[in-house]
């Protein structure tokens, strides 16, 4: 495997105006931040309360917005400016492709799911056959513990937030990219199934080959399942390192106060014991219940 890093993030900055266009001031909502993603598969989680900048950085580096100062390679390529050996379009969104906070949100109403699939395979020249595509669609299904058969014809109604959300994986998958970039994608699913998407997250890393940059507010969840960390405050990384040295010894008060926001053994079983309650009110797991059968295996 070569030595270059998946992504370096250099300096970046991203500007934007409060008030209006006369009487109003420029801030930084991403403010010099750097950071590094090696060549070998990992998480690595931007963690921090709303308004710290995390998606405008996550905009960055999936191009949706360009810095106002500072570099993005990937693969040791500019991402940003105009460079002859700038990463192109297509190129782009085979290696890097995202997963957004609501699943509810990524697919319409209107069109069966297995579209999306199979349009990201055509639309990315993926698969060129109506059978080579199916099968592309399938393996990536398969991969988050669905397939084709099992949602072909089906609608968003039909699934839970959980399975939905596991669809965008697969839908992410489909061009094999080198890394996915996630925002908030548990902080919509029900808490009963986060840590099976978390964990699905993990096995793909594993699996897969692919890093992830993991976007939450939520430092209990990156804690359990980054390589690293880098804590956002005010669009500026205060603390980065691996999770243990952070929670271990924090070194900044705004860590401290994220830590202090992660609830207790006693929150977490009150939280439990609801889901439980609801469990015992409608056993079968069926429509409306919190957790369906195809989320428990990851
Ligand atoms: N297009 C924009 N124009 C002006 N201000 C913006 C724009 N996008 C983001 N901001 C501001 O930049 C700051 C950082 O926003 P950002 O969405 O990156 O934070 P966040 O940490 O992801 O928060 P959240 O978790 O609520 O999404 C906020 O003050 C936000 O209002």
């Amino acid at each position: 495997m070569s030595g270059v890093p998946i992504l370096e993030v250099d300096g970046v900055s991203r500007e934007y105006r409060k008030g209006g266009l006369f009487s109003g001031s420029g801030f930084k909502a991403v403010d010099n931040v750097s950071f590094s993603m090696p060549a070998v598969p990992q998480v690595f989680s931007i963690v921090g309360e709303s308004g710290s900048g995390k998606t405008t950085l996550a905009r960055m580096v999936l191009r949706l917005v360009e810095p106002s100062a500072g570099s993005i390679r990937l693969l040791g390529r500019p991402l940003t400016g105009r460079h002859k050996d700038r990463v192109d379009d297509l190129e782009f969104r085979r290696l890097v492709q995202p997963i957004f906070q609501n699943p509810f949100e990524a697919f319409s109403a209107y069109l069966p799911i297995e579209d999306y699939l199979r349009r990201t395979a055509i639309n990315l020249k993926i698969a060129h056959t109506s059978a080579d595509v199916d099968q592309v669609c399938d393996r990536a299904l398969r991969s988050v513990g669905l397939s084709l058969d099992r949602i072909r014809g089906k609608y968003i109604r039909q699934f839970s937030g959980g399975e939905l959300q596991r669809i965008s994986v697969a839908r992410a998958l489909i061009p094999r990219p080198k890394l996915i970039v996630a925002d908030e994608p548990v902080s919509m699913v029900d808490a009963s199934l986060r840590m099976s998407i978390v964990n699905l997250f993990r096995q793909i890393v594993e699996e897969q080959g692919v890093s992830f940059i993991y976007i939450t507010h939520d430092l209990s969840t990156a804690y359990y399942l980054s390589d690293q960390v880098s804590i956002m405050n005010a669009g500026r990384v205060v603390e980065s390192g691996v999770p243990t040295d952070i929670l271990d010894r924090p070194t900044h008060n705004y860590t401290r106060e994220l830590m202090a926001a992660i609830p207790t053994v006693e929150e977490r079983w009150g939280e439990f014991a609801a889901i439980d309650a609801k469990y015992r009110t409608n056993p079968t797991g069926q429509a409306g219940a919190p957790m369906h059968q195809t989320d428990r295996h990851a």
